[in-house]
């Protein structure tokens, strides 16, 4: 069994050589599936789950036929039927610069000398964050219990995030174990729920119910437990069914205003992207190759 909440009918696997998470992809819908698979540690992520991540998420990203993707945990524990989403980087991996490739973390297998030489402890959580942020599609966080540090940010930098209505539950213990997101996790997060609250958040690690994300306007939908992954492959279907060059340039949009030149960069670049599919610039091309001038005053100064 995949999760409890997983409906074997609605997915198919894409790949079964990842360790701790899940890959699927819809049946009816296109959309994926990727999971955190560490119930029993409350979905928290060691290097070798975020190099998983981010080569799933990365597939995803290129995936034509694909519109949407949902970031979920699976579950419950085996040990105590807890849910998570995700809980963060493990603790127990936590080295002196960062977390750190141990036994049993295959992921983090790596011949090359001098790779090896630059690694420092990883915190590529945050590649993953700006995976998710620029990829033309969107991601929605899928939270069946506990989204918690590193668990939060990933929730609040997804662009939509579903919770459950019984076992969601949304706390910051980044200060609690001498971390802190200084980038999307707590800067995004004042943009979605303002100032006083988010640094409420972080300053007092208080765990805050699905109801009260909701209110808080961190989360989109609160939904009964058991139809969780219904409800988010709803989601799904009717997102995809939208335009999907409207959907890209829109998510870039939104961004853009808080992702200062790099928003613009990304936003510009997909405006290049549609100014190169039309006439005019298949024109100032093919002038260049034949060695010609421009024909530009063929084509009309739009307004
Ligand atoms: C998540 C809890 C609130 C759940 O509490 P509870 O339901 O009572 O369950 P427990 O009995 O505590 O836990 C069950 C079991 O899981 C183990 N576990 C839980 N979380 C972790 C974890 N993060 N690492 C390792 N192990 C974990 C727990 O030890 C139990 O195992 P036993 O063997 O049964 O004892 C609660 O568990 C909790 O508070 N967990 C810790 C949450 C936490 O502090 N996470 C780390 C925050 S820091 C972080 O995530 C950094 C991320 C990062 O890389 C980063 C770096 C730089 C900038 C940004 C970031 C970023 O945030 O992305």
């Amino acid at each position: 069994m995949v999760s409890e909440l997983f409906d074997p009918d609605a997915w198919e696997q894409v790949t079964d050589e990842f360790e701790d998470i899940t890959y699927h992809r819809g049946v009816d819908v296109p959309v994926v599936r990727i999971a955190f698979d560490r119930p029993e540690v409350r979905n928290a992520f060691r290097p070798g789950t975020v190099d998983e991540l981010y080569a799933a998420l990365d597939h995803a990203r290129k995936q034509a036929d694909i519109g949407c993707v949902l970031l979920t945990g699976n579950g419950p524990s085996s040990e105590d039927g807890g849910w998570a989403f995700c809980s963060g980087g493990d603790q127990s991996v936590r080295g002196g610069s960062g977390y750190e490739y141990r036994d049993g973390d295959e992921a983090g297998d790596e011949d090359d000398p001098l790779v090896k030489e630059a690694r420092a402890g990883r915190l590529h959580i945050l590649e993953v964050q700006r995976l998710i942020r620029f990829m033309p599609k969107p991601v929605v966080a899928v939270v069946p219990g506990w989204a918690v540090g590193g668990g939060h940010s990933l929730h609040v930098i997804c662009d939509l995030t579903l919770a459950s209505d019984e076992h969601a539950k949304f706390l910051q213990t980044d200060p609690d174990v001498a971390s802190f997101d200084g980038g999307f996790g707590s800067a995004y997060l004042a943009k979605q729920i303002g100032q006083k609250k988010a640094r409420e958040v972080f300053f007092r690690g208080k765990t805050y119910s699905a109801e009260e994300a909701e209110e808080m306007g961190m989360v989109n939908e609160v939904i009964p437990h058991e139809e969780l992954e219904e409800v988010a492959i709803e989601w799904a279907d009717e997102m995809t069914k939208k335009s999907p060059t409207a959907m890209r340039m829109l998510k870039y949009s939104f961004n853009m205003t808080d992702d200062g030149m790099v928003g613009q960069q990304v936003f510009a670049g997909e405006a290049t992207r549609l100014a190169y599919m039309t006439d005019e610039a298949q024109e100032g091309r093919d002038a260049f190759l034949e060695k010609r001038e421009p024909a530009f005053r063929d084509y009309p100064w739009h307004y």
